[in-house]
């Protein structure tokens, strides 16, 4: 057993039901305000009094479900539209905090691999070095349509398309300006050196960038590299690039399988065991007593909407409507979700299992419902499977992360569990012992190789 501070990041989005649907609806849902920057501004500073780690933004550039159906459901449930830019909001949170890690999720899709670089670049000077990068590939047709394509393209060819992408960003952050080029000189009238900047002249399948990037190198050149993949092509992904690992796992034996199989991967890509940490997400419901927890959380399942948690895990018919909660689960009709209808209708045996079930479940998957001390309880055991972190799923905002700050945190700080005080330096730093990317990251054999 170990016992060392574990990480915790907000898992949250720039919109009014992100994973918790809803949840908006309570009166204490400060997520209805998303569109007012103040909301997070004061978020993050709540987040940083408490000494999370960071605040981790998810993204979509569409809607989820068919794209050629009818949408209303998305729409009703303020299911992830409207929604706003992370990239954007970043620039407001760096310059209103000072030690929180700032991440973003950016599909590949939705922006050109040179521009993006520069965006990130940018961000991590705003931010003196504490931006991360979430690499997703898209889960939406219709945010591949927004871009051109015809439809989402196919999962392996995806990660072929995510490992050109990344190359490209690792040539402009790593290997086109050499430590040193900003010369800033009045006296001699060299603003950079032109011997330390070189161009990528980079050729591949999707992208010709030519180069030299246009920032000069932020504190930590590439950002921190989050990943998501679950599927045997994200899982080497991940192995190859990522420094964290995003997992929800069912329970803490499927997690630490999930984490060894990664590890072991990244081993074989030449990388070490601890270069990936691995943050699993869960969501809170505390109380003073067990009755108190139990009590909330029998209260947040009232505001449980049911069409929402179908349509984000596109549960829908053809016409893309969700089924009436009433429904058997035997009358859905879902390919994409047929394991996870199977395994709910199995643990009902007394009565038909319903569509309302399915929403119930999901809306309970990652939940923890207790004391302080019971739920500091289950997170150990969490970290006892190999867990380096947690990412806070919430499900009102400002609300579950105070909550969290105020009565889990304290008895996890007593229990050696969660830091204290930020450690100096970049996000990388704090997380790492390094401003940049360590050695045996595939980024780090750009640099000198456009010399
Ligand atoms: C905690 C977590 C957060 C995620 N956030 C996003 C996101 O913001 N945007 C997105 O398009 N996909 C997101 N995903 C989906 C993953 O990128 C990935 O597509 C998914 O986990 C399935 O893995 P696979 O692509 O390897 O099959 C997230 C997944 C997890 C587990």
């Amino acid at each position: 057993m170990t016992t060392r501070p574990l990480h915790f990041n907000a898992f949250v989005m720039n919109t009014a039901s992100h994973i918790h649907h809803g949840q908006w609806r309570r009166p204490d849902a400060g997520q209805v305000e998303f569109n007012d920057v103040n909301t997070w501004i004061a978020l993050a500073r709540l987040l940083e009094d408490a000494k999370f780690d960071g605040m981790f933004f998810a993204d979509v550039s569409g809607l989820y479900g068919d794209s050629d159906a009818d949408f209303d459901v998305y729409v009703r449930e303020g299911l992830q539209i409207p929604s706003n830019d992370p990239t954007v909001l970043l620039g407001a949170l760096a310059v209103s905090t000072t030690n929180i890690g700032l991440a973003l999720t950016s599909n590949v899709a939705q922006n050109h691999p040179f521009n993006f670089a520069r965006q990130l670049s940018t961000l991590d000077h705003i931010s003196n070095g504490r931006v991360a990068w979430n690499i997703v590939t898209g889960v939406q047709d219709n945010g591949a349509r927004n871009f051109g394509l015809p439809r989402l393209t196919d999962h392996a060819e995806r990660y072929r398309w995510a490992e050109e992408y990344v190359d490209v960003t690792f040539k402009l952050w790593e290997g086109s300006w050499d430590d040193g080029a900003l010369l800033k000189d009045r006296e001699g009238g060299s603003f950079s050196d032109p011997s330390k900047i070189h161009k990528i002249f980079h050729v591949g399948e999707r992208y010709s960038v030519e180069g030299p990037h246009l920032p000069s190198p932020s504190p930590q050149r590439t950002p921190v590299l989050y990943q998501a993949g679950s599927s045997e092509s994200g899982r080497r992904f991940a192995a190859r690039n990522a420094e964290a690992v995003f997992i929800i796992a069912p329970t803490p034996a499927i997690a630490r399988d999930q984490i060894t199989e990664t590890r072991r991967l990244a081993v074989e890509f030449g990388r070490n065991p601890g270069d990936i940490k691995f943050f699993q997400g869960l969501s809170f419901v505390i109380g003073d007593t067990e009755e108190e927890a139990l009590a909330k959380a029998e209260e947040y399942e009232e505001y449980v909407s049911v069409d929402g948690y179908l349509a984000h895990s596109a549960i829908v018919d053809k016409a893309g409507r969700v089924y009436d909660p009433e429904t058997p689960i035997r009358d859905v009709d879902s390919n994409t979700a047929k394991g996870f209808l199977e395994s709910v209708a199995k643990h009902i045996t007394d009565r038909e299992p319903i569509v309302r079930d399915l929403a119930i479940t999901r809306s309970r998957s990652t939940r923890i419902v207790g004391t302080p001390e019971q739920i500091a309880d289950r997170i150990q055991e969490w970290q006892d499977a190999g867990v380096d972190g947690i990412n806070v799923i919430n499900w009102v905002l400002p609300g579950s992360f105070a909550e969290f700050a105020d009565k889990v945190l304290p008895v996890l700080r007593a229990r050696g569990l969660a830091q204290t005080e930020y450690a100096e330096g970049t996000l990388r730093k704090k997380l790492f012992g390094t401003d940049t990317l360590n050695e045996r990251h595939p980024a780090a054999r750009y640099r000198g190789a456009f010399a």
